[in-house]
Formats: structure tokens, sequence, C-alpha cells
């Protein structure tokens, strides 16, 4: 079938994604879906307590919304979500999953003796057909930095194809948030890419000297490849909550009942933080999110439920937030105000990588303004 415009996969071997470049299936079957037909892969998300204790919370608490209902799960990787919709007293479920991984989805729910109720459908939500349309639309599809990975496309395909008018989104509403932040990775960093570029020019002198080639012409690309990698991808960072230096800002909100996918395709925000810290270095930037589960406005939850990636000391997630480096750190004081530019969008080579630019204005706290800087980060 794969009727969903704007999904990834529009049918066939090969689609469009929302106005963007045409996806091949096999290629995005090797970069992304691959893992997830790991065992090892589903149990860190399963292992992820923060996550399975909102998502357990959000459907036992509001378990009105599951009572005799039909549920779409989309990606439903081993099938934890199916299962606890079942538990809760669900009639139907329908458990979609694009990998091999829908085997033991399809094991562990017998073995649970839900196979009556729950229905695993090996397939992407893209290209699957349902015999009728669903009172709940349950997924887990958010990546770093909530949109890493674009999977909220598929989720609003299954939406726009398979939810009842009246039908509950799970998650149904999300954020995405931003902070600067001190850190000791930018030093790191930098001296991981000076120790790079100090190798290459021994290597450049030694081809010369021992095979008469000089490389030298190569070091402008290989040292751009080498900024990238080290001082433009953001990282993976776990932050303690005291190495947010000023307030957080929200880039992005999101209704899930309503959302398009032209309302991601592009994040554009100005965002303003101060900084509440003392004199301290602003060593970049840290990115994460929540998401909400409270029904809808003509159905809503009974508990309303929150699953936020914030640093934490006690409650991380295997998300942990996104850090963006600013190379060098910058001085800063308590009072100083930040006006942020930021924009966020899908790599061309692969749409499930995110490009960012970002730039930033300081005012002092003293009126002072100091030049403005301008930065390109990498989501891979
Ligand atoms: C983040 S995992 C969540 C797995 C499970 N629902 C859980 O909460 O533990 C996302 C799952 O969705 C699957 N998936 C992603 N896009 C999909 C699509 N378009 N159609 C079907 N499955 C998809 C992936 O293979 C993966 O198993």
């Amino acid at each position: 079938m794969g009727s969903c415009r704007n999904g990834v996969v529009s049918g066939g071997s090969n689609g469009e994604i929302g106005g963007g470049p045409t996806v091949d299936k096999g290629v995005d079957f090797a970069n992304y879906f691959c893992t997830y037909a790991f065992l090892y892969h589903q149990k860190e998300m399963l292992s992820d307590r923060v996550r399975m204790d909102a998502y357990f919370n959000a459907i036992f608490e509001n378990k009105h919304h599951f009572q005799g209902k039909t549920v779409l799960d989309v990606g439903t990787g081993s099938g934890i979500l199916a299962i606890w919709s079942a538990q809760a007293g669900a009639k139907k479920v329908y458990a979609v999953e694009a990998t091999k991984m829908s085997e033991h989805a399809r094991t562990l729910i017998k073995a649970n003796n839900l196979d009556h109720v729950v229905e695993v459908i090996e397939g992407s939500i893209e290209d699957v057909s349902l015999p009728e349309k669903v009172d709940v639309i349950i997924s887990e599809w958010m990546g770093y930095f909530l949109l890493r990975e674009s999977m909220f496309d598929s989720v609003i395909c299954a939406r726009d194809r398979w939810l009842k008018p009246t039908g509950v989104m799970y998650p149904s509403h999300a954020r995405m948030w931003m902070a600067p932040i001190r850190s000791s990775l930018g030093d790191q960093k930098r001296n991981d890419y000076e120790g790079s570029m100090d190798e290459w020019y021994r290597f450049v002198q030694d081809t010369k000297t021992s095979y008469g080639v000089n490389m030298s012409v190569l070091t402008k690309p290989f040292s751009e490849e080498q900024k990238k990698y080290y001082l433009q991808t953001s990282l993976w960072s776990n932050l303690h909550p005291h190495q947010v230096i000023g307030t957080a800002a929200i880039v992005k909100e999101i209704d899930c009942s309503t959302a398009t996918v032209n309302d991601v395709l592009e994040v554009r925000s100005n965002l303003l933080s101060s900084i509440t810290g003392e004199r301290t270095r602003l060593c970049g930037f840290g990115g994460w999110f929540d998401v909400h589960f409270r029904g809808s406005k003509v159905d809503p939850a009974q508990k309303e439920i929150e699953l936020t990636t914030a640093p934490s000391m006690d409650d991380s997630t295997h998300w942990g937030q996104q850090v963006f480096l600013l190379h060098p750190p910058i001085h800063v004081s308590e009072g100083d105000d930040l006006n942020v530019s930021f924009s966020m969008n899908r790599s061309k080579e692969n749409h499930r990588l995110m490009e960012i630019e970002l730039s930033c204005d300081i005012r002092q706290s003293s009126g002072n303004i100091l030049p403005p800087f301008s930065n390109r980060f990498y989501i891979e």
C-alpha cells in the first residue's frame, strides 16, 4: 500500500520525504532499521527506567483510554508497549514493526498469553494495511534531541491513516529544550583535534620522505573532516544539573495530534537565556526534550505523565543530552543575556540525521555587547 503523503516512504522501493529527496528503502534499512533488529539494542531501551516508568504509568494510570479499545503500536520493537496496552484492557492491539524484531515480539506476546489480543505485523507502518481505525496510537519514536531519526514522520503517517477522529495519541505532546552549559568536553575535543592534525603533519612528512609523494594539498580537506568530527559533531552527554549555567528555553513545541511533517522538517527558533551562575565559562549549549501524555481535549488523561530527558542527578535516560560545543569558550557572568538564533534541518545525505545553525549575541549585564558568533553543528 503505502499511500502516506509526506511519510518517509510513500510506496514501492523508494519514496519521498516531505518536500525532500527520495529515500532508498534498502539504504534506510541498512543505515537505520538494522540496529533495531538486535535484542541488545532493544534491551538498552527496556533498561531505561525513566522511559519505562513514564510509558508504564501513562498506560496504567489512564486505563480508561485502553479498556475495550483498539490500539496501534507504531514500531513495537520487543512488543513492550503493545503488551502493556493489552494488559491495561485493550480489546485489540496492532503491533507494527519494520524489522525481524517482530518475531521476538510475537514470541514474547505469546509467552505472556496475550496473542489473542495483540497481532504483530511485520512491515513499515507506511506500507501496512489494518482492517479498522484505532482509538489509540502509542509509539516511542523519540531520537536524540527529539527529532533525530525522523521517526515521528511515521507516527504522523499512521495517525493520518488509522486514528479515529476521536482517537488519542500516546504521547500527545513534545518539546525541545536548550540551555547554556559549562563542560570540560570542549578542551578535550580541541586537544583531540590538534593531536589528529599533528599526526597528519607527521604522516605528510613520512609519505614525502619514504614514497616521494607530497600529500600536503590534502591538508585542508583533512582538517575540515577532522574539525567536523571533533569540533562540530554534537556529543552525547549526561549533564549534571550544575553544568547548566543559564535559563533553559523551549526550542519547539509539538502537538502530536495535529503536527504535520512540514512542521518538523525544519525547526527555527529565537531563544533568550540569562546566565544564572557566577562568573563562568560558556562552553556550549545542551539540548534535550520532554514528552507528555495528556490524552486529547475531548478525552483527557486522568493522570498526566511527563517523560523528561533534562539534565538530572538521579533520573538520567539513554537519550542523555546533546552537547554543542563552542571553541573557544566565552567568559560570562550572572545576568548576561544570550540571544540565540537556532535552526535545525535534516541532512541532505541522510534524512534521519540533523544539521544545526546556531548564532548568538551576548549582552553583558554591564550593557556591553560581545561580538556575535555563529556555528554549524551536526547530530550524527
Ligand atoms: C525506539 S524503538 C521503540 C521500541 C518499542 N516500542 C519500545 O518502546 O521499547 C522504535 C522501533 O520502531 C521501529 N520502527 C521505526 N520506524 C518504523 C516504521 N516506519 N514502521 C515500523 N516500525 C518502525 C524500529 O525498528 C524500532 O524497533
